[in-house]
């Protein structure tokens, strides 16, 4: 009420009988400052409804004018997005609040809350009307504040007490909501994290794109960090963000019209105007957050891929011991690392004491003054007398208690009202991070996309980016060009299938071969010719650059490489994969019949030793190489497809193992496609493809016993040839001896 008069007074509705009394008690001022003072102040009473539509005007022009600028950054940035240059751009200035920005969060918010009637949805409503309800408690608590400071200047005990009492009622619903709020905060980033997982793994794990990113592509080094790391960033992030966004704006909104009330509007709008200006001159100076979040996320993904990498290879680096090279790689990691880190550490120093020398001090100077000048303004010398003289009673029930206590409630809603503003500019840097985060999630979610509709990019090695885009450039002919994939019911043909590895080297430029159910084929051929390729074309990894391939479905395929995979599971699970337990009681295979299988290949043992089919362990490291190839002949067994690719999968095993194991596969029906130095094996094959390493292969009939003669003998004179050149060599140096005395 009496801020209102306050109000009323200064800035208020003017009546013609104010203005006179102020007119005449400005020609009674002495001091000619104060008359310069009382000047202005009755010009502005004069004028004041000009100077509130002005006001409103500026306001109105001032949303015009965002959302002018708003539609001239999308243009620009459209415009940049389709020049060439504009990914390249971006990605040197890092994420920001653009275009893109909004995109990327569109994409990743309808994925976040799937529904309007979601569970998300539900979540975000629960948490509104907490975050409205704490900002009411927060005006009540204002006012009830202002009240026990009024009574205690008025020296009334009573309702100094009362006002106790409500200030300690008023910490139950005050204590509970804060709580509910961080509870409703963690449920929103648990389900947002929930969703994108989801959505990432359906995408990861079909269409073989686990693959494709790792293999087929260079975009994304680390999926795996990614995926764990980075989406729940994100979406911790984006459930603070909203609360950090919607809790100060609503307050800022509450407060300030609570203050408009109080203080009048001009006031406000004056602090308004000081707040916008140092906003924007700490939005220009503040360092690329963004960018310094995107950058930390890749070398935090480094660091823990290198980590990753020591534990997979551990064996091997321990026996060459390697460890102080790897220590050395993952030192180097670290420290570009904490070089970064303390770098936006050394930023932030100067940000954060800038940011909060506005935000906490100049703001709360600028709020403090507009708190003090109803106050001061009604004490300018006789302008008390003179307004209470024409407003009558006014004035006289100004008292010391009312302007105590519009006084601490004034100012406790300002200090609220900067600290909502301050909160607004601190999440602008939270914003930046966001953006961040979300362009490495959206990253993620194209590069998905793209690689599992067959679109990669891949540096090619030994092929320039212009050699690859010379129509006369016969390997970039190859890679441009794509081939068909045609399911047959029985065989196995390539049709001029050219076998080009993903850095873009053409191994073979048309691969012909024929295989038919029952018609076992042996490759052979040097280290790095294809052969491996051939297969990884066959199951679908590599994509078929021309020709046809011709094959059955992949169920009906199964591969076993030189190192088995052992997934994580029972013993039973070793066998079986990649089927459940579920599938192999649907299949009716019970325990017994895996146990036939074991004994096949000699593995029945391990039933006992290992503490039997369900026991769990680190399978890599309980079985031995020759144990995890025999498991994978299992695996064989159990599944027992039409054709069976074993790419030097018996290295490992004494040669009657092998031996029984082939026999045993070739009576289950399942046609071998063998890659394999051993002659021993030679017997089980009809076709033989033979690569020359130079691009060339030749694909014949096998008869084994006039190619195991022909090796042999082929064998006999390398061995001469060896023995020769080493007798040559042991004379040249002999006589070089001989030439030194
Ligand atoms: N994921 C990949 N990315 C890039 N190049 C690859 C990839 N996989 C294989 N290559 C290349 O393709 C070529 C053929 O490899 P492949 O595995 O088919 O050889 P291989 O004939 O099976 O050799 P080995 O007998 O040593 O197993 C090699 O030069 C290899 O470096």
């Amino acid at each position: 009420m009496v801020a209102a008069v306050n109000h009323d007074l200064l800035f208020g509705a003017a009546t013609d009988k104010i203005h006179s009394a102020l007119y005449k008690h400005v020609l009674s001022l002495k001091h000619k400052h104060l008359a310069v003072l009382a000047k202005v102040a009755v010009l502005y009473v004069k004028h004041q409804k000009t100077v509130k539509r002005s006001i409103v005007a500026l306001i109105f022009l001032g949303i015009i004018e965002r959302i002018h600028r708003i539609v001239r950054l999308m243009t620009a940035e459209r415009k940049l997005a389709a020049s060439s240059g504009g990914g390249k751009e971006r990605t040197r200035r890092g994420a920001q609040l653009d275009k893109q920005f909004f995109e990327n969060m569109k994409q990743l918010i309808a994925i976040a809350i799937p529904g309007l009637f979601s569970k998300e949805t539900g979540i975000l409503v629960a948490h509104t009307v907490l975050l409205v309800f704490r900002t009411f408690l927060s005006v009540v608590v204002a006012s009830l504040d202002g009240q026990i400071v009024s009574s205690l200047v008025r020296l009334q005990g009573r309702e100094f007490l009362t006002g106790i009492a409500k200030w300690m009622a008023m910490a139950v619903p005050a204590t509970l909501t804060n709580s509910l709020l961080n509870y409703v905060q963690t449920m929103l980033a648990i389900r947002f994290r929930q969703n994108l997982t989801e959505h990432v793994h359906r995408m990861y794990l079909a269409n073989n794109t686990y693959y494709a990113v790792g293999n087929l592509d260079d975009r994304i080094k680390n999926a795996d960090q990614l995926i764990a790391v980075d989406i729940t960033k994100f979406s911790n992030s984006l459930a603070e963000i909203y609360s950090n966004l919607a809790k100060p704006t609503m307050d800022a909104f509450v407060y300030n019209i609570q203050l408009a009330k109080s203080l009048g509007i001009e006031s406000l709008f004056g602090i308004m105007v000081i707040v916008q200006m140092s906003s924007g001159i700490l939005r220009f100076l503040a360092p690329p957050f963004g960018q310094l979040a995107a950058q930390e996320q890749r070398l935090e993904g480094e660091l823990y891929s290198t980590h990753s990498r020591l534990i997979e290879h551990a064996e091997e680096i321990a026996l060459y011991r390697g460890h102080e090279t790897e220590k050395q790689t993952i030192t180097h990691k670290y420290l570009r690392l904490v070089r970064h880190i303390n770098r936006i550490c050394r930023l932030n120093v100067f940000y954060n004491m800038l940011e909060d020398f506005v935000v906490k001090y100049f703001w709360g100077a600028a709020g403090l003054a507009a708190c003090a000048m109803p106050v001061f303004a009604e004490r300018l010398p006789g302008a008390k007398r003179a307004v209470a003289e024409a407003l009558g009673s006014a004035a006289t029930r100004s008292n010391v208690g009312a302007h105590t206590k519009s006084f601490v409630t004034n100012r406790r809603l300002l200090l609220s009202a900067s600290d909502a503003f301050g909160r607004l500019m601190y999440s602008y840097k939270e914003i930046i991070e966001l953006a961040g985060y979300a362009e490495r999630v959206t990253g993620l979610l194209t590069v998905f996309g793209e690689v599992s509709s067959g679109k990669y990019v891949k540096e090619r090695v030994g092929m320039s980016a212009e050699k690859s885009l010379n129509p006369d450039d016969a390997e970039a002919d190859i890679v441009n060009q794509r081939g068909e994939t045609v399911e047959s019911l029985d065989d196995v043909e390539f049709i001029d299938v050219p076998i080009v590895s993903p850095n873009g080297d053409v191994l073979v430029h048309k691969l012909n071969f024929h295989v038919k159910p029952g018609r076992h084929l042996l490759i052979v051929g040097p280290n790095g010719c294809g052969k491996s390729s051939m297969f990884r074309i066959l199951g679908g990894l590599w994509p078929v650059y021309g020709g046809t391939v011709r094959k059955p479905s992949m169920s009906q395929i199964f591969y076993i490489p030189q190192r088995p995979y052992l997934p994580i599971g029972t013993l039973r699970d070793q066998i079986i994969y990649p089927d459940c337990a579920a599938d192999m009681a649907s299949k009716s295979t019970t325990d017994a019949d895996l146990l036939e299988i074991l004994k096949v290949v000699q593995l029945n043992h391990i039933v006992e030793r290992e503490g039997g089919w369900d026991s769990v362990k680190a399978w890599r490291d309980a079985l031995s190489g020759g144990d995890k190839q025999r498991i994978a002949m299992a695996r064989l067994f159990y599944h027992r497809p039409r054709y069976a690719i074993m790419d030097e999968c018996t290295s490992a095993v004494s040669m009657d193992i092998e031996r029984i194991m082939y026999t045993h596969a070739t009576n289950l029906g399942i046609t071998l496609l063998t890659v394999s130095h051993r002659q021993s094996l030679w017997v089980y094959h009809n076709y033989i493809l033979q690569y020359d390493g130079q691009g060339g292969y030749l694909f014949s009939k096998l008869d084994p016993e006039r190619r195991i003669a022909l090796m042999e003998e082929k064998q006999q004179i390398e061995q001469e040839l060896t023995a020769i050149g080493d007798m040559e060599a042991r004379l040249k140096a002999m006589e070089a001896e001989a030439a030194l005395y």
